[in-house]
């Protein structure tokens, strides 16, 4: 699908705009501060997925002009054609050809993938990168996701609590089992598919890469359901030792690997970084495949630390794919850039060409 017309106003630091876009690729260029993360943080708003990570919805609205409402509105054309408008204040409110309607759905009406500046630091570090990766990936797939990873935490926390409690958690327990399994499958299936997609973004690859699931506590039986409940039996005592849950999908690990051993020790950063838009090109893929719909990117800053055979390659590649894609950048690479190129100019965006 692709965001044909967009209107925004009273969002951030832009001045209200109304805006036709062309398909494939954009590029939205200037100088630090001037909105551009705020540009593409308003279409991921629209499409269903919040603000930008550690972000608040209540700091959206213009700090500088009282009483006006803060709205982005668009209009997507392509496999399907659909007119949305989110209104912010201290939620959202989102409303689908006039009717109410939910982020939920506009996420799956309108599948979208973002891509920040700290997932270039997907293959490194934590697990909880990979596992928010791969939830996001997985909320576009498969449209209850998001709300039994919801209430998976809530069960987390109930356990935590019974825990502290020392009360009885075998109910929790039970509860649990079926969302742990379930999320677990999802995340399988999502890993076959980025596997599948990252034969497609070899270019961008130094060697052969491998993605896999590492259920998180568990003893690694073969079988979800059993490999559950064993290791909640093998470990029930250390749970109820440290007072925490040791044994589900939150303590999951998605393992990068290449010839077997973890990509994180042993590439270098800028492997690395060429890895992390690998799969992140792999995980576009899979939504088409999945989907039958073209999904739109938004990428902010992924550029800065490739070099100039990397960033060749990503932009030939985003070429092919026939994505909508909209790249943020403080560089001038507009001279080599083969699509739409807007600039970013305190809050203003205008089209350079
Ligand atoms: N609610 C708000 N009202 C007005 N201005 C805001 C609001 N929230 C953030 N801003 C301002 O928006 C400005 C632009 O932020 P943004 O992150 O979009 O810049 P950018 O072009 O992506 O910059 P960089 O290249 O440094 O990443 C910031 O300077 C910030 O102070």
């Amino acid at each position: 699908m692709i965001l044909k017309r967009l209107k925004i106003k009273g969002f951030r630091n832009l001045k209200p705009h109304s805006l036709e876009m062309a398909e494939g690729l954009h590029l939205l260029f200037g100088e630090n501060g001037a909105g551009k993360t705020n540009f593409l943080e308003s279409m991921n708003i629209l499409m269903g997925w919040g603000p930008f990570r550690g972000k608040s919805v209540g700091d959206v609205p213009c700090w500088h002009v009282k009483d006006e409402k803060t709205f982005v509105w668009g209009a997507f054309e392509g496999e399907e054609s659909l007119e949305a408008a989110v209104g912010i204040l201290k939620k959202t409110v989102f409303k689908v050809g006039g009717k109410l309607s939910s982020a939920s759905e506009m996420r799956n009406m309108v599948p979208s993938l973002s891509f920040l500046p700290e997932d270039m630091a997907l293959v490194e570090g934590g697990p909880s990168r990979r596992r928010s990766f791969i939830d996001r990936l997985c909320a576009v797939l498969f449209p209850l996701y998001a709300s039994t990873i919801y209430d998976y935490r809530r069960l987390l926390r109930q356990k935590k609590a019974a825990l502290e409690r020392r009360s009885n958690i075998s109910l929790v327990n039970r509860v649990m089992a079926e969302r742990a399994v379930w999320i677990w499958s999802c995340r399988t299936a999502a890993l076959d598919l980025l596997r599948l997609g990252l034969n497609e973004a070899k270019e961008l690859l130094p060697d052969e890469i491998d993605v896999s699931l590492v259920r998180g506590g568990t003893l690694g039986i073969d079988d979800p359901r059993e490999d559950f409940w064993e290791s909640i039996k093998a470990f029930k005592e250390k749970e109820e030792l440290y007072r925490t849950s040791i044994v589900g999908p939150h303590r999951d690990e998605i393992k990068i690997a290449s010839n077997g051993r973890g990509v994180g020790d042993f590439f270098s950063r800028g492997h690395r970084r060429r890895t992390a838009l690998a799969l992140m090109l792999a995980a576009g893929w899979a939504v088409e495949r999945k989907l039958r719909k073209k999904p739109i990117l938004l990428l902010d800053e992924v550029m800065a630390e490739l070099d100039m055979e990397g960033r060749e390659i990503l932009v030939k590649m985003l070429e092919s794919m026939k994505w909508q894609t909209f790249v943020t950048t403080a560089e001038d690479v507009t001279p080599f850039w083969p699509g739409e190129v807007w600039i970013v100019d305190k809050g203003k965006v205008s089209l350079m060409r």
